[in-house]
């Protein structure tokens, strides 16, 4: 079967995005997910997702980790399917789309060489914060560690050990390790499902900034990660309550392609 497939990556967090709006792909044939995943046998990417139909809304986001396995929110794959649908002409200047964790709200601004996307990221509550680490779930679930530098910082090791402890061995968790520098936060992630160090994480910066808040009491943070910039505005309504969440950031198209699975 000959596939038709796009790539984008945000801050480098990097995705295969296919039109599934005629159900070619069955989400659950994890081992096609997994193959055009494969960086050496595959196309190669942190992640796949399928744009898809749906009733209300523009369309569909559904997420697939590298592993094959459908995941939980991702906000660099929300900011890159929606500057897909961009290029596919089925938006304009912005969307109401629907994913894993409900309806998501997005602004285009067509840069010519990339695609700004702000994107509307669920509500926060129920927010663990225990010695110098922070929990939540911005979409997705995150573990939240400040350190002093990010200087010959180990994220890989230190986060892997983190998600394979024995309170997130079974479900797994995304970990994040936050410095403050003079303009802003730098963020690195450890992700689950990909099990490695990804170059950015937009779940993962949004938790970070979250947590960066209650620390500085800020709304709104500058986050360098190792793909580039990515900003996050937020609302704090008490300990426990965080509204009107924003993710703000480039999108790109990579190239597209067909390949014979
Ligand atoms: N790997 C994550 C989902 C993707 C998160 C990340 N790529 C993002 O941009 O939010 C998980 O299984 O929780």
């Amino acid at each position: 079967m000959q596939i038709e497939f796009w790539k984008y990556q945000g801050t480098g967090n990097d995705f295969v995005l296919i039109d599934n709006r005629n159900n070619i792909i069955s989400p659950d044939n994890k081992e096609l997910v997994e193959k055009l995943c494969h960086r050496r046998f595959g196309i190669g990417a942190d992640g796949l997702m399928l744009l898809e139909n749906a009733d209300g809304y523009d369309f569909r986001m559904r997420y697939f980790n590298s592993d094959g396995g459908e995941a939980s929110m991702c906000g660099n794959g929300g900011r890159c399917i929606v500057a897909f649908a961009y290029h596919l002409g089925i938006i304009k200047d912005k969307t109401v789309f629907i994913a894993v964790d409900g309806e998501h709200e997005a602004l285009v601004e067509d840069k010519g060489s990339y695609i700004q996307v702000s994107l509307k990221m669920i509500d926060v509550s129920g927010i663990e914060h225990e010695d110098q680490h922070y929990y939540m779930d911005t979409g997705s679930p995150h573990y939240v560690e400040f350190i002093e530098s990010h200087e010959n910082f180990d994220t890989y090791s230190k986060g892997k050990a983190i998600r394979y402890n024995d309170r997130f061995a079974k479900e797994g968790t995304n970990v994040n390790f936050v410095s403050f520098n003079d303009s802003g936060i730098q963020v690195s992630t450890y992700e689950r499902g990909v099990e490695n160090e990804t170059y950015s994480c937009g779940t993962g910066v949004v938790a970070s900034a979250i947590s960066s808040g209650f620390e500085k009491g800020k709304e709104q943070f500058n986050i360098q990660t190792k793909g580039g910039l990515l900003e996050v505005r937020f609302e704090k309504i008490d300990a426990q309550n965080i509204k009107n969440v924003w993710l703000i950031g480039p999108a790109t198209k990579v190239f597209s392609g067909t390949i014979n699975v």
